[in-house]
């Protein structure tokens, strides 16, 4: 479990962290989403027991990164921003130093070394130097080091960053395993990653607390949530005719690609009534979606002062 009770980081004037009350459970991967600058690295820096918080607590499965702050640590694994330290040495070496840093035994330290070498692909680069990997593989390589001890919370600063998309697709499903039994707090410009991953979300901006929801709810915000969309190409599908049903607020059609998109009044379900016209005019139309929402539009709205505290 992670918890923060009124977690406050100031940096002179700036206050980069402003009375942040966050908490993540077990089966969680809590999505830590704020443009940039907002606050995120300095919130996780914090959990993880890096950066002294100015006033304000966070506990990792019940200990206090402060006073508590190796049992903390124990617990906890950590991928921070950008690659590994120790460039000069090779993966190898690297994770075999941990492994001894965190106090494994040699069996033990045997066997998650051959699982996290396995499960994050690194078995071509063992004997090479972090230094000389590519991004993508110095990311993999700081993830092996996050977990190589089998911890029960996981932070994890942009886990996908400079991952081409198959290797994107590796780390979150192994995320997604993990996730399981363990609470990971992740934080990501990525707002498919919160599809693929996040059962919850905490957007941030400035420092503070602008929203704490399921994926779900965040969509249900979105103005595009309920509405129906299809393409219509030249089956002369008349605006003002789905403008007559009663359930249908407004209509838009994309300049671009004359993709028609119906909103719905305050309440009300479309996709069958409109369904039903488009069948009755015997109008042509191709792929018909019901839309769950916009997280972009969401973010957008939340992070620019449409919305506030959630
Ligand atoms: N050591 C520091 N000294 C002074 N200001 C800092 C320091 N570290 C961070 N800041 C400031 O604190 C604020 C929050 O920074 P932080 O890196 O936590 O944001 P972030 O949400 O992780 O941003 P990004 O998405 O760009 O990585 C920013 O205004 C940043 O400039």
């Amino acid at each position: 479990m992670i918890e923060t009770e009124q977690l406050t980081r100031r940096y002179g004037a700036l206050t980069a962290v402003d009375s942040l009350s966050i908490r993540a459970e077990p089966g969680q991967v809590l999505g830590l989403l704020g443009p940039n600058g907002a606050g995120k690295t300095t919130v996780m820096r914090m959990i993880a027991g890096f950066l002294e918080p100015s006033s304000g607590t966070a506990r990792v499965c019940g200990y206090d990164v402060r006073r508590e702050p190796l049992k903390a640590k124990r617990v906890l694994g950590y991928l921070p921003e950008g690659a590994p330290s120790y460039g000069e040495l090779t993966v190898r070496e690297f994770l075999t130093f941990i492994i001894r840093m965190r106090g494994l035994n040699r069996e033990d330290g045997y066997r998650r070394f051959e699982r996290v070498v396995g499960g994050l692909q690194l078995e071509g680069v063992l004997d090479q130097c972090i230094d000389t990997l590519s991004k993508g593989l110095r990311r993999r390589v700081g993830l092996a080091q996050a977990i190589v001890h089998n911890p029960q919370v996981l932070v994890l600063d942009e886990p996908t960053d400079g991952l081409d998309p198959n290797q994107k697709h590796t780390v979150r499903q192994l995320i997604d395993v993990m996730a399981r039994d363990r609470t990971i707090l992740i934080s990501t410009h990525l707002l498919e990653e919160v599809h693929a991953l996040c059962n919850r979300v905490v957007i941030i901006a400035n420092g503070r607390l602008l929203a704490d929801a399921t994926p779900a709810e965040l969509e249900a915000r979105s103005r595009y949530h309920g509405a129906v969309s299809f393409s219509a190409p030249g089956s002369g599908v008349s605006q003002e005719m789905l403008g007559r049903l009663p359930q249908v607020a407004s209509i838009e059609v994309d300049p671009l690609d004359g993709r028609i998109t119906v909103f719905p009044r305050p309440g009300e379900r479309i996709l069958e009534p409109v369904e039903t016209l488009l069948r009755q005019q015997g109008l042509e139309v191709s792929e018909i979606q019901l839309e769950r929402g916009r997280l972009d539009e969401v973010f957008r709205h939340i992070t620019t002062g449409g919305e506030g505290h959630a």
